[in-house]
């Protein structure tokens, strides 16, 4: 048999029709600026008919040096097309109008949106965005030659709006193995450190000091010593900003001067404190990604697999409902309700597989029904998740707890507080419902006239018990006939009535 060569490269012989150059009069800009680093202020513009972000030097009086930067990361963005990487789409090499043009990211860069409290973002959310900067680092560090990024932080991760899929940006201390790109243009590429000029955002005095490229809150031990470094750098600082997405906060935050940080992390080897409550995985992966030693640092390769069984975990807190979606769903967010079902109904008790059973799970998910019959209805997985936490207990028995729930004539499932509060108005006093708590997955609200007014409290759940007013039972229903003195009248009107003609004898009102 004839031996196929093997290639995967062929030269490109036709003239290459990319063209990065981009004219000056080309491109208009829109006050005020969308961000500012170190080297640049971004504004949102024009070019060419589509909106895009452009960056505009603060420099734009070059030297030698500056330009060999300036071109160096035009040359790497531009040759790099991933999915969780910022596309490039031009730029201007003109003394005075020195700018890149990439392309519009409208939610801004991670940083602000992790520190406007504003934004509720679900840990599943953050986890999400983890993985994708983890896949974007994979794909420059995967790449041939490799690439390393050397200021890898949250400012430099920009967010699209709708999806809060994440692409890394900043490409302006990013180097390529073997090229000896270094910033300084002696030939500082990873594994043979030099002093650097470029210092974001140390100032040139530091840099003397500590010759080393990056930020320092972000910075790997081995880089702010100066020692030979290798991809595992980036790891490092990937470990700070996966602790950020997990608490918010700023690393190293009450440690103003660089050379505290530097004292911190490579003497004291500190690290910010992991919350004791954290997913045991994801701490782990945390530590690891941090570690002193950068061999023991994963590659991102690694880190995208254990990634993705966080982000199920992160969304269902069940230990058997986080492994059910594992074993069927690992990667997916949503799935058709008939996979779904499918697989959920190989693990329930047979004599539960009824056409009763699922409506009352489409319900209970949140499902509405299909307006097309083209487009078939999704679980999403942070919805079961939220459904496992209300109903806890093993999966075999969550139809059965849901349709005994749905039995109690005071149970009004999914309702809000201003819609409770319409409910009970005109109601005689201690009438109540209860709710699932929108705010809070795996809590119940009770809402009850009192004092002529409707107020809304919590049953929380402590220690495999469900708590209100005093009271504590492990059963939410046995609990609610502990406290007939206050909740004294259940509402008219709940939607599960239908199903309350198997009315459970457990709890019994005098009417
Ligand atoms: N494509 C984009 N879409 C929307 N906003 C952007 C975009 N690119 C950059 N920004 C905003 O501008 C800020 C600065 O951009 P960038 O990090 O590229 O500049 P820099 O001067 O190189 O920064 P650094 O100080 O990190 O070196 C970002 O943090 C972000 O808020």
């Amino acid at each position: 048999m004839a031996q196929l060569s093997r290639s995967n490269s062929f030269p490109l012989v036709e003239p290459l029709v990319w063209n990065p150059w981009v004219e000056p009069e080309e491109v208009t800009l829109e006050q005020p600026a969308l961000g500012e680093g170190s080297f640049g202020i971004v504004y949102k513009g024009r070019l060419r008919g589509s909106t895009v972000a452009i960056k505009l030097l603060i420099n734009q009086q070059l030297d030698d040096d500056g330009l060999t930067f300036f071109k160096r990361e035009i040359q790497i963005l531009g040759g790099l097309r991933a999915p969780n990487i910022v596309l490039f789409l031009g730029a201007c090499c003109e003394p005075g109008h020195y700018m890149i043009i990439t392309e519009l990211m409208p939610a801004g860069d991670l940083d602000t949106i992790l520190s406007s409290r504003k934004i509720n973002l679900s840990l599943f959310i953050r986890m999400k965005m983890a993985r994708d900067a983890a896949a974007g680092m994979c794909w420059l560090h995967q790449n041939k030659p490799q690439i390393f990024h050397r200021d890898l932080k949250p400012s430099n991760m920009l967010v699209d709006r709708d999806s809060y899929l994440i692409k890394l940006c900043d490409f302006g201390l990013a180097a390529v193995k073997g090229t000896g790109s270094g910033p300084d243009g002696r030939g500082s590429t990873p594994g043979t450190p030099t002093q650097s000029r470029k210092m974001s955002p140390m100032s040139p005095n530091e840099i003397g000091k500590h010759p080393a490229i990056g930020t320092p809150s972000w910075m790997a031990p081995e880089i702010m010593r100066s020692q030979p470094f290798t991809t595992k750098a980036d790891v490092y600082s990937f470990g700070i900003v996966l602790w950020q997405l997990l608490t918010r906060h700023q690393p190293f935050a009450g440690l103003e001067e660089h050379t505290a940080i530097f004292d911190a992390v490579c003497n004291l080897k500190q690290r910010p404190k992991i919350p004791s409550n954290t997913i045991p995985a994801l701490a782990a992966l945390i530590t690891r990604c941090w570690s002193q030693d950068p061999l023991r640092r994963p590659e991102f390769g690694d880190v995208i697999p254990v990634l993705d069984e966080i982000i199920v975990e992160s969304a269902i807190e069940n230990h058997d409902g986080s492994e059910f979606w594992k074993k069927h769903f690992l990667t997916m967010s949503e799935v058709p309700w008939s996979a779904f079902w499918n697989a959920f109904s190989e693990i329930i008790p047979e004599d539960t597989v009824t056409d009763d059973n699922v409506e009352i799970f489409y319900q209970l998910l949140g499902i509405t029904p299909a307006t097309s019959s083209n487009i078939e209805p999704k679980v999403h997985i942070e919805n079961f998740g939220k459904v496992l936490s209300w109903l806890p207990g093993s999966l075999e028995e969550l139809l059965p707890s849901f349709k005994k729930l749905c039995s109690q004539p005071w149970f009004f499932g999914f309702l809000d507080a201003i819609r409770a509060g319409e409910i009970l108005s005109g109601n005689i006093e201690g009438t109540f419902l209860i709710r699932f708590s929108v705010r809070q997955p795996g809590v119940y609200t009770v809402s009850i006239v009192e004092h002529g007014t409707v107020t809304h409290s919590r049953i929380s759940r402590e220690s495999e018990e469900w708590v209100y007013d005093g009271m504590r039972d492990r059963s939410l229903i046995q609990l609610i006939t502990k406290v007939k003195d206050k909740l004294k009248r259940p509402c008219p009107g709940s939607p599960y009535a239908i199903t309350q003609k198997e009315k459970s004898t457990v709890y019994l009102y005098d009417e």
